[in-house]
């Protein structure tokens, strides 16, 4: 008999505002939902709207429901950070207390002089940056000099980005791979990541290899929730940035990110047809990558449309045996001023355990140890309190 299923949708950056300490991360104000509708005079989401999206915030066309199709709430990050990675590993139960160094003035002399060494070729840039405009402002000195661009932004990042018609992939990868031996490897967490960020083409058209990016990591710093749920013998299914983000740790089986967020919904779909039990932990980036850090509303509002139109494909493919679980992994507000995440609670959607509301969650460990109550694995010492009824 097939066993029970949990299936897990970060959508990458969709915040809903409000977070507590919005203030200390200089956010306050910033709602990606409901910022993203205003800015297009409403969103239509029929079927998110039936969920109870409009119910985690207040977003123009999505209005709120007394008859949510599921559980519905909001979750507060405990986390120091406001990155993908602090969002994830949260809510596998590991927070970040500290959060890890960013370099606002860039990276200091001695980083990027042994970077230098060590891969023969110069860097330009060394500054947070985004990573499309950066491309405008330096990629020509790329063509004409060979050097490295290097940026990073708001997070704990190193970014490497190379014109894959002057500099072969294969040796931005080797210089990534430095770069994380001596950032990470060497025992001090100087960055939380280094990403190979190649492109192609010519000003006012560069094209970022969004398939060919690869990010190195840091290992979970400790047990996470799918630690757990592997060791009690289930599949755990990543899909997209899942894998990296975790490093491989807690996962049986990776399916490569595919082209788009689409294509991602697409993965989920052909896994539930196969899958007999077991954790699906699915990362939908477009949201993030493409329209928040773009700052482009109308890009963003319609991926939110997009996904609204492919959930019914993902509720008529659960059985009474699945839990269905939409949420973020911070905020992205594309109306906002710069063109980093934004502090913000994020939306929580729960379909297949009864209906109605779960309030304001404490820290995202709660969506894993609901995962683990679903799937009838012992929560450990992990922190996070299921919010699944009975
Ligand atoms: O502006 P791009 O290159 O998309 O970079 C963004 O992607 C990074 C990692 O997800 C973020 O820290 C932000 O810098
Ligand atoms: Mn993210
Ligand atoms: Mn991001």
């Amino acid at each position: 008999m097939p066993g029970r299923r949990a299936i897990v949708l970060v959508l990458d950056g969709l915040g809903a505002g409000d977070a507590p300490d919005a203030a200390a991360f200089g956010d306050e104000g910033a709602n990606t939902l409901a910022n993203t509708a205003r800015a297009v005079g409403g969103l239509k989401a029929p079927n998110l709207e039936r969920l109870g999206l409009g119910n985690t915030t207040q977003i123009e066309g999505v209005p709120p429901t007394d008859e949510p199709g599921g559980l519905w709430g909001l979750m507060v990050e405990k986390s120091a950070a406001k990155a993908t990675l602090a969002g994830h590993w949260e809510m596998m139960g590991l927070i970040l207390e500290d959060p890890l160094p960013t370099y606002p003035e860039g990276f200091p002399e001695e980083i990027v002089s042994r970077f230098e060494r060590e891969t023969g070729r110069g860097v330009i840039g060394n500054k947070p940056a985004s990573g499309t405009e950066i491309l405008e402002e330096l990629a020509e000195e790329q063509r004409a000099s060979g050097d490295w661009i290097l940026y990073t932004s708001a997070d704990s990042v190193f970014q490497v980005a190379a014109n894959t018609e002057v500099i072969p992939l294969e040796e931005l990868y080797a210089a990534c791979e430095k770069a994380h031996r001596m950032l990470i490897g060497e025992g001090e967490i100087k960055v939380e990541r280094v990403i190979a960020r190649p492109y192609h083409g010519s000003p006012g058209a560069y094209e970022r290899e969004h398939e060919n990016r690869h990010d190195y990591g840091i290992e979970p710093f400790g047990e996470t929730y799918l630690n757990r749920i592997e060791a009690a013998g289930h599949e755990v299914v990543a899909v997209g940035k899942i894998r990296d983000i975790f490093d491989g740790s807690g996962i049986t089986r990776h399916l490569p990110a595919p082209p788009d967020d689409a294509a991602k919904v697409d993965a989920v779909l052909q896994t539930l047809e196969t899958l007999e039990s077991g954790f699906v932990f699915a990362n939908l980036v477009d949201f993030d990558a493409k329209f928040g850090h773009r700052r482009n509303p109308q890009g963003m509002a319609q991926n939110i449309e997009s996904f609204d139109r492919r959930l019914p494909e993902l509720l008529a493919a659960l059985s009474e045996e699945d839990l269905l679980i939409l949420t973020a992994d911070h905020g992205n507000d594309p109306t906002f001023r710069g063109t980093d995440h934004t502090r913000e609670r994020v939306p929580l959607l729960v379909v297949g355990s009864g209906t109605g509301e779960v309030g304001v969650r404490d820290g995202f460990s709660d969506l894993g140890a609901s995962v683990c109550a679903w799937l009838g694995v012992e929560r450990g010492a992990l922190p996070g309190k299921s919010f699944l009824p009975g």
